[in-house]
């Protein structure tokens, strides 16, 4: 699973959040280059390994981060939701994804740091209507409070599972459902 969007909308908070469920305040430490993390998920009784590439959303490390898209099973693209401009580089960004990425790689649309409602620069709306044109899925998420972060490494671990191992005579698992039914669980997106 590889993390993708510009550089300080919240990837490697969104990475310790889910891997540690720790976020530190107030710092910002830019990734150089690319790192990963692993974490085993439970997924309906299968053990389910992910391996998180957590890349360095800045311009200059580009070049680095493209060789790895090739080798990607999955890509969760953030954006923040404070940054308009963050968001109005996902189209760039999915045009990447489409020039290096698998043709079937599953990708999930993240509009990050919910939290901050106060300085809300992208409508759920917008963020919503974009994901749906380029057929993804869409959560807004906190790396901050945690809101959806596990909901969005597990509805890949479930994708991913179900790719691997699931006989074809059972039904698919569709990844939209799954979010959307467990988006209107109560408690589920309740900010912290
Ligand atoms: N309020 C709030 N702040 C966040 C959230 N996620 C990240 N931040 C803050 O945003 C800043 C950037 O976060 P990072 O996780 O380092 O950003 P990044 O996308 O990994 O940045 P690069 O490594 O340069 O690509 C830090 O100051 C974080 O504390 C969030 O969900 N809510």
């Amino acid at each position: 699973v590889m993390l993708l969007g510009d550089s300080g909308v919240g990837k490697t908070c969104f990475l310790l959040q889910f891997k540690d469920g720790a976020f530190l305040s107030g710092m910002f430490i830019a990734t150089v280059g690319i790192d990963f993390r692993n974490k085993v998920v439970a997924v309906d009784g299968v053990k389910v390994k992910l391996q998180i590439w957590d890349t360095a959303g800045q311009e200059r490390f580009r070049s680095v981060t493209h060789a790895y898209y090739r080798d990607a099973q999955a890509l969760l693209l953030l954006y923040d939701i404070t940054s308009k401009m963050s968001f109005d580089n996902i189209r760039a960004w999915l045009t990447e994804i489409h020039e290096y990425a698998q043709k079937d790689v599953v990708i999930m649309l993240l509009g990050n740091k919910a939290d901050v409602s106060s300085e809300r620069a992208v409508r759920t709306e917008d963020g919503a209507s974009l994901a749906r044109e380029y057929g993804v899925p869409f959560m807004e998420t906190s790396a901050k409070t945690g809101m959806n972060v596990e909901l969005a490494f597990l509805a890949i671990a479930k994708e991913l599972k179900q790719r691997a191992v699931q006989p074809q005579d059972e039904p698919r698992f569709q990844i939209h459902d799954y979010i959307e039914s467990q988006q209107k669980k109560p408690n589920c997106c309740a900010l912290a």
